[in-house]
């Protein structure tokens, strides 16, 4: 079975040799949609794949880390980066461009990173990331799937390589989550007293 959660941000970017003139030549912001999916054979306690509320934390963070942000390539010219991080807070690096399709493999690996260090303890079957969908317009959005993260071809994402401004880590509810997420920390959730017993 499968399950959606949709959560939304605001950002800014320029996608450098596209072939839209609008897209690759002028900063530009989009109201950003985007759907993690999750799949699992079995249900928790609560007879569902992952509690939706589970969702909103760390995972929710990171996404929320791109929201009255400005993203862009760590490829991108030297002086357009220093202007972005001096007038902007809220930025972020990226090793890759800030395409709709990169947008969806990054999140995938971010939240796929978190998901694969939380112990779960509510009974959780095999849940996992089956795919993320990021909606760049209302008619445009970018799918990505596990082998797509996977793909050499489409550029490598690391979590290491990933760099937010300390303006987005102090609005985390807990600002070394980026730290712990690359040393492999695990985040444990709340324990549950079941109320009806089987
Ligand atoms: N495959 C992709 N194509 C384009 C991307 C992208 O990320 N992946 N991005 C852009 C631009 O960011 C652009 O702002 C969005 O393009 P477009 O859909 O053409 O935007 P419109 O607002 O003009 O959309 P309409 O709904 O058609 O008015 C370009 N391409």
């Amino acid at each position: 079975m499968l399950i959606r959660k949709l959560f939304r941000f605001e950002n800014a970017h320029i996608v450098r040799n596209c072939t839209s003139q609008r897209c690759s030549r002028s900063i530009h912001g989009h109201s950003y949609q985007v759907e993690i999916i999750l799949e699992a054979q079995a249900f928790d306690q609560g007879q569902m794949v992952y509690d939706f509320g589970l969702l909103k934390g760390h995972i929710k963070d990171l996404i929320d880390s791109f929201d009255h942000a400005i993203a862009f390539w760590d490829k991108d010219n030297a002086e357009y980066i220093a202007y972005c991080q001096q007038f902007s807070a809220r930025w972020i690096s990226l090793p890759v461009s800030p395409s709709a399709e990169q947008f969806s493999r990054l999140i995938f690996v971010l939240v796929d990173a978190v998901l694969k260090q939380t112990v779960m303890q509510n009974g959780e079957a095999d849940v996992a990331l089956y795919s993320v969908i990021v909606h760049e317009t209302q008619t445009g959005y970018a799918q990505c799937f596990r082998a797509d993260v996977d793909n050499p071809r489409m550029g490598l994402i690391r979590l290491q390589d990933i760099i937010f401004s300390s303006q987005i880590q102090q609005e985390w509810s807990d600002p070394t989550l980026y730290e712990q997420l690359k040393n492999g920390q695990l985040f444990i959730n709340p324990v549950v007293e079941p109320q009806v017993r089987l």
